[in-house]
């Protein structure tokens, strides 16, 4: 899906031609990039930095659907996403490589569409695009980011440092992405069927952003900075909250109590959840793609935190033998399942059902 009706084919510029006008006008803004596009590899110097590194993939048809995803937002996404992994290390984010593969079908306008929006997210998060690859797919665009970043030693956090008695901490609200996404599906659904119906996201627009416009949360590491909190383990919510709960608590040797009546929830998630005949619950817990950051904290830092107004605390950490357990709001205890989002699912089921 792409705005821009002018069709000219990739021939027109060839892999190269195409390469140097997708990367022609950067302006590097970091220190750290001693060299971007146009040599063997990106050269970054750290001055003595613990380096971060990491990758992300996004696949046509797997992790999106160009019906109803803008290429802008697409972009977008496909950045935040893997900047949200060096955040999620209690990291600075300071580079990007992008490699496509794409349809030798795909104009110009279209590629052109798709680097709006990485640039816009390289300019607003205050990262250097330095490279990358591109090539031609016969099957579907697939858009692989690399995330580069740094942090002092001592300042970073790992999913393993998770102590007994620590309170589990979540950023923003969660269930938003996964229900904007059936209503997009519902609608691509309409359209299908009759295509002079106009997509009704009307008032919609919160959850269909959390979908195809999310943000990595930069800022709720800044706020750790500033109220001097270092998380005892972290993680960023890709996959669901039950998931990455389950991958502290396994990596830290612990087990955890959750509590369902403090999970975060908007309100347009909730009512909406509730029009598909959804479990609002279990939208957080299963449905993924919120990128929200997942930490824990010593119970001696909650006076630092309780009044910061985007971080809710939903649990504690507890020790391994209890298990991980949601604890619902009737006071019933449910082992949390080890159920995230599964791009290789061997059954419909599989998708996204969880607990009773
Ligand atoms: N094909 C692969 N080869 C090597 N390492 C991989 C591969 N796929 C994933 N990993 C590594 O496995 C770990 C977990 O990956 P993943 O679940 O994708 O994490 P995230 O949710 O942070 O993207 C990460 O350290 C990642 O780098
Ligand atoms: C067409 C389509 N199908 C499914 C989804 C849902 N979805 C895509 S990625 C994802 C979770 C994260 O993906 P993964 O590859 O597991 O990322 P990682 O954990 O490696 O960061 C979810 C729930 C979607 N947004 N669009
Ligand atoms: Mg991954």
């Amino acid at each position: 899906m792409f705005d821009n009706k002018e069709k000219t084919n990739i021939d027109a510029l060839g892999e190269f031609g195409l390469i140097h006008h997708l990367t022609k006008n950067i302006a590097l803004v970091q220190k750290s990039t001693i060299k971007g596009v146009g040599d063997d590899a990106a050269v970054l110097d750290f001055e003595g930095k613990r380096m971060l590194v990491s990758t992300d993939m996004l696949l046509e048809g797997i992790h999106f659907d160009l019906a109803y995803t803008p290429l802008k937002h697409l972009g977008y996404k496909a950045v935040q996403v893997n900047l949200s992994d060096i955040y999620a290390m209690n990291g600075t984010a300071t580079q990007v490589t992008v490699s496509l593969g794409m349809s030798s079908k795909f104009p110009i306008e279209a590629v052109e569409e798709l680097y709006e929006g990485i640039y816009i997210a390289c300019e607003k998060y205050g990262v250097d695009l330095v490279g990358g690859d591109t090539s031609a797919s016969k099957q579907g665009l697939v858009l692989s980011v690399t995330s580069i970043g740094y942090a002092n030693a001592e300042d970073v956090v790992y999913r393993d440092g998770a102590q007994e008695g620590d309170l589990i901490c979540v950023s923003g609200d969660l269930g938003g992405a996964y229900v904007g996404l059936q209503l997009l599906e519902r609608e691509k659904m309409v359209y299908l069927e009759n295509p002079n119906i106009q997509p009704d996201l009307e008032g919609k627009d919160y959850i269909v952003e959390r979908q195809l416009k999310p943000e990595a949360r930069r800022d709720i590491i800044d706020l750790l900075k500033e109220i001097d909190i270092k998380p005892t383990a972290m993680i960023d919510v890709s996959d669901g909250l039950a998931s990455e709960i389950m991958h502290i608590c396994k990596q830290s040797q612990k087990g955890c109590s959750i509590y369902e009546e403090k999970i975060p929830l908007d309100p347009m998630t909730f009512e909406t959840a509730r029009e598909f005949g959804l479990d609002p619950t279990v939208c957080a817990l299963s449905g993924g793609e919120d990128y929200e950051l997942l930490f824990t904290i010593k119970q001696s830092d909650y006076e630092k935190i309780k009044f910061k107004m985007d971080v809710t605390i939903i649990g504690h950490i507890t020790e391994p033998a209890s298990g991980c357990n949601l604890v619902t709001k009737s006071g019933n205890i449910h082992p949390l399942k080890a159920q995230g989002w599964n791009a290789f699912p061997t059954n419909e089921s599989d998708t996204v059902k969880q607990p009773e």
